[in-house]
């Protein structure tokens, strides 16, 4: 792998990077070219990344937005290699995480003050294409998609300058990468998105988490965090009532093991009334209508998370709300990434924030494959990929 590129306005010719060239196929580990930044651009030696539930959400083909070939991957950590003209908020080798939640700090969202959503370039990074409408990487001669303006399972990649934000060199890359996605997405939503004023749920809390992955694992982390008094985990595999104990969930219920009582039932009975906040971490249209339904009338909060696939739709009775209950959702916690993820970083520095928990596998590039695998096994809280070692 070259490393005499930086700063050098060269294609990189050998790196290799996982390819989705077909909705439902394996990942294939190439030789691909990445052109140099251009303007407002970002080039990235990635050192490791994780492996999220979207992204085998989009190599399954039920992303609406998702297109092929392509380079997935957006739980990355790595280092700047080169920037492009104009490019004043990082600079060759600072230690950086990609964030597929970009953060210009001039759109209507970003001035809004009320969401992390950025709109500079939500269109072309919908599209797999960098801001220009083009994009960095081929293989075999043929043009890739980026994805989610981030595309971390390349061993280099190009991002755009808001789309980037550097960290401090001591934290260990192959554990801050995690903060790209999973954790991050997980504690923001209890500590920022949660709670009507956005302040995250409120000391004293009863809370139930719906799915006891990285995601729900790290809201757990998040509600302990604010002072939760209840934190219930509902989760179908029993291995996950440990998990959930380590993070510092004080109940858990396996909602295939309580008879004819429906998950909301229980969870109304086990908190005098319904949940002040409930969180689905699954995906599962069925489950978001139980965790609204779970929450205390007039007030309770149910805060969606999980990715359901194109087509799902999510019902209640209208009645639901009437009567109080509130139901939202957030994209990476709602967490700003170039403000607020450094602070994020230095947490973890601190052993405020766990981080390291959340490993139990990790695998070189040459099994991303397997990566796939690890994560839809039932032991699997995250993956982390070596994109070093192929
Ligand atoms: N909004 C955002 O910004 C983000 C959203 N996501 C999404 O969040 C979701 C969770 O991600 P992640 O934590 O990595 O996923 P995991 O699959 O690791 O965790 C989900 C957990 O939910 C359990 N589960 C499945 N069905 C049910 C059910 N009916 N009731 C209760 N529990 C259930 C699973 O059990 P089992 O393993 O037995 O199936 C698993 O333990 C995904 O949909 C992902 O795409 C992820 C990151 C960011
Ligand atoms: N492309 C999908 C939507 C997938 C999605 O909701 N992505 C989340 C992040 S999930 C991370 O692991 C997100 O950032 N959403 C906000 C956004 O602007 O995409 C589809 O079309 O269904
Ligand atoms: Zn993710
Ligand atoms: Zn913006």
């Amino acid at each position: 792998m070259p490393a005499d590129t930086a700063g050098k306005n060269t294609t990189i010719d050998t790196p290799k990077a996982a390819v989705a060239w077909e909705a439902g196929k394996d990942l294939s580990v190439e030789d691909v070219e990445v052109a140099p930044p251009k303007a407002h651009e970002v080039r990235i030696q990635i050192y490791y990344t994780g492996v999220c539930h979207t992204d085998a959400y989009t190599l399954s083909g039920k992303d609406p937005e998702g297109a092929f070939p392509i380079v997935l991957g957006h739980e990355g950590a790595g280092i700047v290699e080169s920037v492009g003209e104009g490019v004043t908020s990082v600079k060759e080798g600072d230690h950086v995480i990609a964030l597929y939640t970009p953060e210009c700090g001039e759109c209507k969202f970003c001035k809004s003050g009320k969401t992390n959503l950025c709109g500079k370039i939500r269109a072309t990074q919908g599209r797999g294409v960098m801001p220009d409408g083009t994009s960095r990487f081929k293989c075999k001669g043929k043009d890739l998609l980026h994805f989610m303006g981030t595309s971390t399972f390349s061993q280099y990649t190009v991002v755009a300058d808001i789309s980037v934000v550097a960290i401090t060199d001591k934290a260990p890359m192959d554990r801050t990468c995690l903060l790209g996605c999973g954790i991050t997405t997980g504690y923001g939503a209890a500590v920022i998105t949660a709670g009507r004023g956005g302040g995250g749920i409120e000391k004293g809390s009863n809370v139930a988490v719906f799915g006891a992955g990285c995601v729900g694992l790290s809201v757990v982390q998040g509600c302990v965090k604010n002072g939760a008094k209840k934190i219930i985990v509902v989760d179908v595999n029993d291995s996950k009532e440990e998990w959930g104990k380590k993070f510092g969930a004080t109940d858990f219920v396996n909602p295939t093991k309580i008879g004819d009582q429906s998950i909301q039932e229980k969870l109304i009975e086990m908190t005098d009334g319904g949940c002040d906040y409930t969180f689905d971490c699954t995906g599962n249209v069925h489950v978001m209508r139980s965790a609204l339904e779970a929450c205390h009338k007039g007030w309770g909060e149910s805060i969606i998370i999980g990715v359901a696939a194109a087509g799902q739709e999510i019902s209640t009775r209208p009645f639901q709300l009437v009567t109080g209950r509130v139901w939202k959702g957030c994209a990476f916690g709602g967490v700003k990434g170039r403000t607020q993820l450094p602070d994020l970083v230095d947490d973890y520095m601190n052993n405020k924030l766990k981080v390291n928990e959340f490993i139990t596998h990790r695998q070189p590039l040459a099994n991303i494959n397997q990566a796939f695998s690890d994560m839809k096994a039932g032991d699997c809280i995250r993956c982390v990929v070596n994109m070093k070692e192929d």
